[in-house]
């Protein structure tokens, strides 16, 4: 039954490519839509809804009467579908919500249900057994899913050109909850999952082969199911940060996101290894300079775009190909603070947000880039240690045999108590100290 389908909707396909040249004797074919209907959405949803497995019994001989050569009727009609015709309406109504609306996913279950629910219904009613998974996978695939507002874009102008932009999506996608829970899960099917390269709190990293490209990516998923509508969110957060911020040479590139199975999938950028590997390893004062350098330019586009990270240190740093990369935008905000805050690992947390002032909270990465730069330089990982963790905290930062005066002076702004004397990102990319590596 499964090769016939396969067989069949090739054909299908095969004969709406020909008929494309007509497309309006087709549209008449299969049912009139709306005016204000998209041209490609109609025909999209053409292509999958009249794929014969909804429609056709499952002894029918398919090849019999379907020469592609000969034939130019439109796909078989399902006598339910004629009568069902919500389905093809418009879905500009879903296009407008609001993250702030708690109500999205299940409206969205509202429509899913609509399509999904009763039509087929129907056709099992009718003709049980016609129905099979592989064409309510296809139809969840084809349904626009409801926009969300990206709280992280300030205007559309902002979002960078991104050279790769053909190959990414910026808008994350988002599939129903419900895809995986029929068994076709889009991870197993767009991507062979090599081994685990990492795990967050809440998280786990794979290297996967995407099977389309064969090139190799990270993709990164939530553990934990997101059942209600503040965990999606909430979770969604990062991927819209990531969206929003766009490409940059030392940000972690972001591919694609979607839910499955009531989790967050998150397509990005593979990178060999993160900067915790190195704070183990001495390493000499140029390759300190050029990883702040990097990471400084990272944080002056990120806060150019109105964004604070609130989670830097090694584990966030990724390294690929001799490059910085900032990674983890798990904890990103506003910086007008029209977003909750919710700061990261509290070891490189300045003291004003662990008192809850978030007036200056890009000055809070250049904090946290300070701590990370003094745990390179100290070759050890910071333990969690109240007393030297305060005195960090308070400015207080011990000497730092072997390198250069310039460099520990530095490093004392960057990590003042008070936030207005740390340099910005911009001021720390200007800093004549770099001029040492900048020839
Ligand atoms: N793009 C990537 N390339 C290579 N390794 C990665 C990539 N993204 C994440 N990792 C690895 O996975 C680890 C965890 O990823 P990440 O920091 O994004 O999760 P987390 O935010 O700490 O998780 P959670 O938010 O659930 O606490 C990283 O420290 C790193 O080792
Ligand atoms: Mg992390």
């Amino acid at each position: 039954m499964e090769g016939t389908i396969e067989r069949h909707s090739l054909l299908q396909f095969g004969q709406l490519s020909k008929l494309s040249e007509s497309s309006s004797e087709l549209r008449n074919e299969l049912g009139s839509a709306p005016e204000d209907c998209g041209e490609k959405e109609f025909i999209l949803s053409q292509d999958f809804f009249c794929t014969p497995d909804y429609i056709t019994p499952d002894n029918q001989n398919l090849m019999n009467g379907l020469d592609i050569s000969q034939d130019y009727s439109p796909c078989p009609r399902s006598p339910v579908k004629l009568t069902t015709a919500k389905s093809k309406r418009c879905r500009q109504d879903s296009f407008t919500f609001n993250t702030s609306d708690s109500t999205w996913a299940s409206k969205y279950k509202e429509n899913d249900d609509d399509i999904d629910t009763d039509e087929i219904m129907e056709d099992k009613t009718e003709r049980t057994g016609y129905v099979s998974r592989t064409a309510v996978a296809l139809r969840s695939r084809v349904m626009p899913p409801p926009c969300l507002k990206n709280p992280y874009v300030m205007n559309e102008s902002q979002t960078a050109t991104d050279p790769f932009g053909y190959q990414r999506s910026k808008c994350a996608s988002f599939l129903p909850a419900s895809v995986g829970g029929d068994g076709l899960s889009r991870y197993l099917t767009d991507f062979h999952e090599i081994q685990q390269i990492g795990a967050g709190n809440f998280s786990r990293v794979f290297k996967v082969l995407k099977r389309i490209d064969g090139c190799l990516y990270a993709v990164k998923h939530s553990t934990r199911k997101l059942y209600l509508d503040s965990e999606r969110s909430k979770a969604m957060m990062e991927v819209q940060a990531l969206a929003a911020l766009g490409f940059h040479e030392n940000v972690v590139g972001y591919y694609n996101s979607w839910i499955e199975n009531e989790q967050l999938y998150i397509q990005l950028e593979l990178c060999d290894h993160t900067l915790s590997k190195k704070s183990s390893l001495r390493i000499s004062e140029r390759e300190i300079l050029v990883i702040m350098h990097q990471i400084a330019k990272a944080l002056q586009f990120v806060h150019e775009k109105g964004i604070a990270h609130l989670d830097v240190k090694p584990e966030n740093i990724y390294i690929k190909n001799g490059v910085c990369k900032l990674g983890d935008f798990g904890c990103a905000t506003r910086l007008d603070k029209s977003l909750p805050v919710e700061e990261g690992d509290a070891r490189y947390m300045p003291q004003e947000i662990l008192n809850e002032n978030y007036e200056h909270l890009d000055k809070v990465d250049i904090f946290s880039l300070g701590v990370t730069v003094y745990e390179l330089i100290r070759g050890s990982p910071l333990t969690e240690s109240r007393n030297k963790s305060l005195n960090i905290k308070q400015g207080k930062l011990p000497l730092l045999p072997g390198h250069s005066l310039q460099l520990q002076q530095l490093l004392k702004t960057m990590m003042d108590r008070d936030p207005r004397r740390r340099p910005s990102a911009r001021e720390l990319m200007e800093h004549p100290m770099f001029d040492r590596i900048r020839c």
